[in-house]
């Protein structure tokens, strides 16, 4: 039977991918990899001026999540990684530019970047996306308290919102589950998070049950 390897969590800044992360590879015996926010060497200065740091912090997510793409691949464990590189490049870099935070030049060059690691990197096998309103992730991202995180702007979580529908729209690479996560709390409710384990369980099965 074939299995399943390597699932990503999507979604916007303080959608809790990171929570999630850590119950599923609970309850799944699942191994994790998260990105280390605290090693970051240029986040703290990205968020207080995101056009002169954009680039750099786009080209350290995008090496720091290649090689996590490819410690996955190299592990017999099944792993669950918060965040796919898509999300960095078809959202993250993609609305810095937009928004004029990230000039052409670089911009063209980070593309150029990442199709030339495009035959390294293999999709996730499930994707499970978490969509969330702004109300929700201000919430979340108070809550927390990261201090650089407190000058992230209402137009910079909505222009990321976008992005990541007209991303998801066109999610073809993978199976996809998209979960609405506005009224759930699978950390408090037990049955929030039984009907996420159903939905991955139903889409698992199917995945893989016949290739047995
Ligand atoms: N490619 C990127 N470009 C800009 N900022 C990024 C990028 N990737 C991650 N970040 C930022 O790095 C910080 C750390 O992200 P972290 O992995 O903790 O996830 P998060 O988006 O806060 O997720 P969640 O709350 O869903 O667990 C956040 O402020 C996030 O917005």
């Amino acid at each position: 039977m074939q299995k399943l390897k390597h699932i990503a969590i999507a979604g916007n800044i303080g959608a809790g991918k990171t929570s999630l992360a850590k119950k599923l590879a609970h309850h799944y015996g699942w191994q994790t990899e998260f990105e280390a926010v605290d090693e970051n060497p240029y986040l703290e200065d990205f968020y207080s001026d995101m056009k002169q740091w954009s680039f750099h912090l786009q080209v350290y997510f995008l090496n720091s999540r290649l090689n996590q793409v490819k410690r996955i691949r190299e592990n017999d464990h099944t792993v669950v990684q918060d965040r796919s590189i898509y999300e960095d490049c078809f959202v993250f870099a993609k609305n810095l530019h937009q928004s004029g935070n990230m000039s052409e030049r670089d911009y063209r060059n980070y593309l150029e970047l990442f199709d030339s690691m495009a035959p390294v990197i293999t999709p996730p096998d499930l994707l499970i996306y978490l969509r969330a309103d702004i109300p929700k992730l201000v919430g979340q991202i108070e809550k927390r308290g990261r201090t650089y995180e407190e000058s992230i702007r209402i137009d910079y979580l909505k222009n990321l919102n976008q992005h990541y529908e007209e991303w998801i729209k066109k999610y073809e690479i993978g199976k996809l589950i998209i979960i609405d996560v506005n009224q759930l709390d699978y950390l408090k409710n037990v049955e929030d998070f039984a009907l996420i384990i159903s939905k991955i369980d139903t889409e698992v099965h199917g995945l893989f049950s016949h290739h047995s």
